[in-house]
């Protein structure tokens, strides 16, 4: 079973940029590493469900705004109903590798799915409102002030990413790798033999 890196952050705070690093520092450290994406499921359940082109709602053109708001009620009505179902169908294809790193956690029942059902490292990646802005960031009611972008505000994370400009990440990827290196170690599991 793998053990389960829990990303969340706000809207262009940098996840899927710490994301991709992450994932690359422990590639080097020898892990077999996948990476997953609880809206990316939605978005799969969605189009199988409704018979539509999944590839075309990752994008960010008319189709996916032709079904943004069916979808997203669709969502709501799926997950008062199962509050794991999207996390369960993201990491259901990656059962095989040492390490998931969950890319866009956004709720309390995402890191508490995780949690439950895995050895979990909860990440958050925090910026400054400046930094978000130049990278395209513009407040959205109904959005930005929504359970999924401030239902993880006051979360205890495991750790946290400073990752705006002047902050050095490398030291602070290499928390993450010595992190997931003790929890390997401490549970004695069988992977990294080299
Ligand atoms: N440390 C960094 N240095 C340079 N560019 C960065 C850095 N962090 C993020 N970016 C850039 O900022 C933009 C937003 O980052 P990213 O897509 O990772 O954010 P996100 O939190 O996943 O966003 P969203 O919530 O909208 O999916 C991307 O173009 C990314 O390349």
């Amino acid at each position: 079973m793998p053990i389960v890196i829990a990303i969340s952050g706000k809207r262009k705070s940098g996840k899927d940029y710490c994301t991709n690093l992450i994932r690359e520092v422990l590639v080097q450290k020898r892990f077999d590493v996948s990476v997953a994406g609880i809206s990316h499921s939605l978005k799969m359940e969605f189009a199988k469900k409704h018979g539509l082109k999944y590839e075309e709602l990752l994008t960010d053109g008319p189709y996916k705004e032709l079904y943004r708001k069916d979808m997203i009620q669709w969502g709501e009505e799926a997950r008062c109903k199962d509050s794991g179902l999207f996390c369960r169908a993201a990491i259901s294809s990656t059962m095989d590798s040492d390490i998931v790193i969950i890319s866009d956690c956004r709720r309390r029942t995402d890191y508490e799915y995780f949690s439950a059902n895995y050895r979990t490292v909860t990440i958050r990646i925090e910026t400054s409102e400046e930094d978000r802005k130049q990278r395209g960031y513009q407040f959205v009611e109904g959005v930005d002030d929504a359970e999924s972008e401030c239902g993880l505000d006051d979360y205890k994370f495991n750790l946290v990413i400073k990752n705006q400009s002047g902050t050095d990440l490398s030291q602070q990827l290499n928390m993450v790798t010595e992190k997931i290196s003790r929890i390997i170690d401490k549970l004695k599991l069988p992977i990294n033999k080299e």
